[in-house]
């Protein structure tokens, strides 16, 4: 079902994704490599709901997060880990990661419209384009802007309001899509109109809760608030 709290659809000629739990269901790969660390380190693994509350601030963050299930790690442990995950992660990408359902059809629809589509992840480049080139979601985007391809990343409105720059278009004419605060905190900070998916993750919280412009169950949703 669509919520939509505006009341007028959204021009959105550019249509700005989020990855993990908005495009891509990467949550089991990314438990999966947390866990070989914890185990690695003589730890019990964490749970996949623990896990997916930690997903959202990039990989690193993540991996900080598993650690102080246990105690705050140091930032030479974390780097250490980091080395560990990293190496496990690239390996594991796509074991169990998977396409939400109407994503690749709704792409086609909005690249078919004539909207530019860009990715914008926290997620780092070196897990980002391999996910999307291996799942063959890559050549959709016009620009893929991951955790580290600026000096800030969400929810710092700097990647939104480079996305619009890039396209010549005001802020008001794009469209973030995503799954957590992040997302509706970096959209909100640009003045940038916002939908939130509500199979993502933003750990216990709704994503009614952030009070986005629209809330979808399904991407294939998004086709229904589009001007
Ligand atoms: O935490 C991450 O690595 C990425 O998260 P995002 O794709 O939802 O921005
Ligand atoms: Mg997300």
């Amino acid at each position: 079902m669509v919520t939509l709290n505006t009341g007028t659809p959204f021009t959105a000629r550019v249509v700005l994704l989020d990855l993990d739990g908005t495009l891509i269901d990467t949550a089991p790969d990314l438990a999966g490599a947390a866990n070989h660390v914890l185990q690695k380190l003589g730890r019990a693994p964490a749970e996949m709901p623990v896990i997916r509350g930690f997903i959202g601030n990039g990989v690193r963050e993540l991996m900080r997060r598993a650690l102080a299930i246990y105690s705050d790690p140091s930032e030479a442990e974390l780097d250490a880990a980091m080395v560990d995950f990293s190496k496990y992660y690239g390996e594991h990408l796509l074991d169990h990661s998977v396409i939400y359902p109407g994503v690749r059809r709704t792409l086609e629809t909005l690249q078919a419209q004539g909207r530019e589509l860009v990715c914008i992840t926290n997620k780092t480049a070196a897990f980002t384009v391999p996910l999307l080139q291996r799942l063959d979601l890559y050549n959709f985007f016009g620009l893929v802007l991951s955790g580290d391809s600026l000096p800030r990343k969400k929810p710092d409105p700097l990647p939104l309001t480079h996305t619009a720059e890039h396209f010549h278009q005001p802020v008001e004419n794009c469209l973030l899509v995503g799954d957590s605060r992040n997302d509706t905190e970096a959209a909100r900070a640009a003045g940038m109109p916002i939908a939130c998916v509500t199979y993502g993750y933003n750990g216990d919280e709704s994503v009614h809760c952030l009070e986005p412009d629209a809330v979808l169950d399904n991407m294939s949703e998004l086709l229904d608030i589009l001007a």
